[in-house]
């Protein structure tokens, strides 16, 4: 099971993180949220993070120069775009990136899927009117469709208290947090980071979640084994 820590607003969070064993850790850049950082801030923290510890950036309906200026300055391997953004907004910058998908009730999530078909994975949140993320909100986790093909990544309200559940109800991918970890907003509080990596690592062992369990994962094409 993959983790991702979201909402990392400083060099000693990444470096704790990274040290828990997190796969992947998120940066905010946007200007309401507790979480948000600065190009400079960011850059800062990319310098701490060690070599194979992806940084995702993650935007909400940011302008695309604004998106630009700051890819040409801090060394963000996925982009994560978390508001209205189309498919052709996120295929501009050239880079792998996720689509968030907040649970509205009525949401058809395997059609939104399919109106992104280069994301390079789905990242389910919480729905709530007016925020885009970071609501600290779940959502019913047996709306997680399953054999999709797509990576899917769950997110919304995780807590290092409900993350086993969650995955065994849902099934994902990945697993993604940003409030349930933290000691104040914005700050990461290191044993609830410890005991989530902990937990979903753990309840991988009891269920058959996993990225390698998509249809096609293990085959070449044209490569007979
Ligand atoms: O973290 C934020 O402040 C944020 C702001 C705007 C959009 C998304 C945001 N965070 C993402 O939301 C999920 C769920 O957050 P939480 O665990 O419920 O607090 C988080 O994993 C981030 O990817």
């Amino acid at each position: 099971m993959r983790v991702k820590i979201c909402g990392i607003t400083c060099a000693g969070d990444a470096e704790m993180a990274a040290a828990a064993g997190a796969d992947a850790l998120g940066l905010v850049f946007y200007a309401k949220s507790p979480r948000h950082v600065t190009t400079e801030q960011a850059a800062e923290i990319a310098r701490s993070v060690p070599p194979f510890v992806p940084l995702v950036g993650l935007f909400v309906n940011t302008p695309p120069q604004e998106v630009n200026d700051i890819l040409a300055a801090v060394p963000l391997n996925l982009l994560q775009f978390h508001g209205e953004e189309t498919a052709p907004y996120c295929e501009q910058f050239r880079r792998p990136y996720i689509k968030a998908l907040r649970m509205k009730p009525e949401m058809d999530v395997v059609a939104a899927m399919a109106a992104h078909p280069r994301a390079r994975g789905f990242l389910l949140d919480a729905y709530r009117p007016g925020v885009p993320g970071g609501t600290g909100e779940s959502f019913d986790w047996q709306r997680v469709p399953r054999d999709t093909g797509q990576h899917i990544i769950l997110a919304g309200g995780l807590t290092p208290d409900n993350v086993s559940e969650a995955i065994r109800v849902a099934v994902p991918g990945a697993v993604d947090v940003s409030g349930g970890v933290e000691m104040a907003p914005g700050r990461k509080d290191p044993q609830r980071v410890a005991a989530f990596v902990r937990a979903a690592r753990e309840t991988q062992n009891m269920t058959s979640a996993g990225a390698g369990e998509r249809a096609g994962a293990g085959k070449c094409e044209g490569v007979e084994k």
